[in-house]
């Protein structure tokens, strides 16, 4: 088979599979290149460069930053206290935990704070901000797609490395447990939950946004990573 174009093609092809299934399908291989990369298997295996790792966290602490507004934007327009709640715990967890373990990383790795707030926005962390702000503001389901491909991409690297030997250096442990854990796997899982009923329940054209928003949201992932390394 071809590989399908649009939405509502690949649905047409798989009418058994999952629409957020489809969204993984219409982004390769960009998908698969952002959950195999370099960085996932080197952070893994206790190989990356604390210099690379220091760059990634820097910009990673501003998308992270921007992600938490994406966050406000979609409690704001979920249809109902399940979801609503979902992503303000979520949030709460970006805001107080995950920014802990920045400011702990930056002082492992001697990157003052006041130097992490100097250091220059990269420009696919700005494409990222972009991104994801702008399609939280179109609609519910192309910002709900951004969110569940960010998360969906680290939870599958996250869990792949959390079944192998754990690294010895503290900041490359605790970046894989945040993404392996538990509590992010039914976090995921929902997310999966409510952008399957979303897109089921979306005109053709909002099918369509979404998952141009999903199949753009992973090729900056794969930059993203790559940034890190120049
Ligand atoms: C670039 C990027 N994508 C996804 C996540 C997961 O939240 C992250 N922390 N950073």
């Amino acid at each position: 088979m071809s590989m399908p174009s649009s939405y509502a093609e690949a649905r047409a092809a798989e009418p058994g599979a999952r629409p957020t299934d489809i969204l993984v399908r219409l982004s390769q291989p960009h998908w698969d290149a952002a959950c195999g990369h370099r960085f996932t298997r080197e952070l893994g295996a206790d190989t990356l460069s604390a210099e690379v790792f220091g760059r990634y966290a820097v910009q990673d602490h501003l998308f992270v930053t921007d992600l938490a507004s994406v966050l406000g934007h979609l409690i704001a327009r979920a249809p109902g206290m399940t979801a609503k709640h979902r992503f303000a715990a979520f949030a709460a967890m970006l805001t107080s935990e995950e920014n802990d373990f920045f400011l702990r990383t930056f002082d492992q790795l001697g990157i003052e704070p006041q130097e992490a707030a100097r250091m220059p926005v990269h420009e696919v962390t700005r494409a990222f901000a972009g991104l994801m702000l702008s399609a939280a503001e179109r609609s519910y389901a192309q910002g709900l797609a951004c969110l569940l491909c960010a998360e969906w991409c680290y939870l599958t690297w996250g869990v792949r490395e959390a079944a192998e030997v754990r690294p010895r250096r503290a900041w490359a442990q605790e970046w894989i447990d945040l993404h392996a854990v538990p509590a992010f796997r039914s976090f995921v899982e929902g997310l999966r939950e409510e952008m399957d009923r979303t897109l089921d329940a979306a005109t053709p054209e909002e099918q369509e946004a979404a998952a141009r928003a999903f199949r753009r949201m992973t090729e900056l992932e794969v930059e993203f990573f790559d940034a890190a390394y120049s």
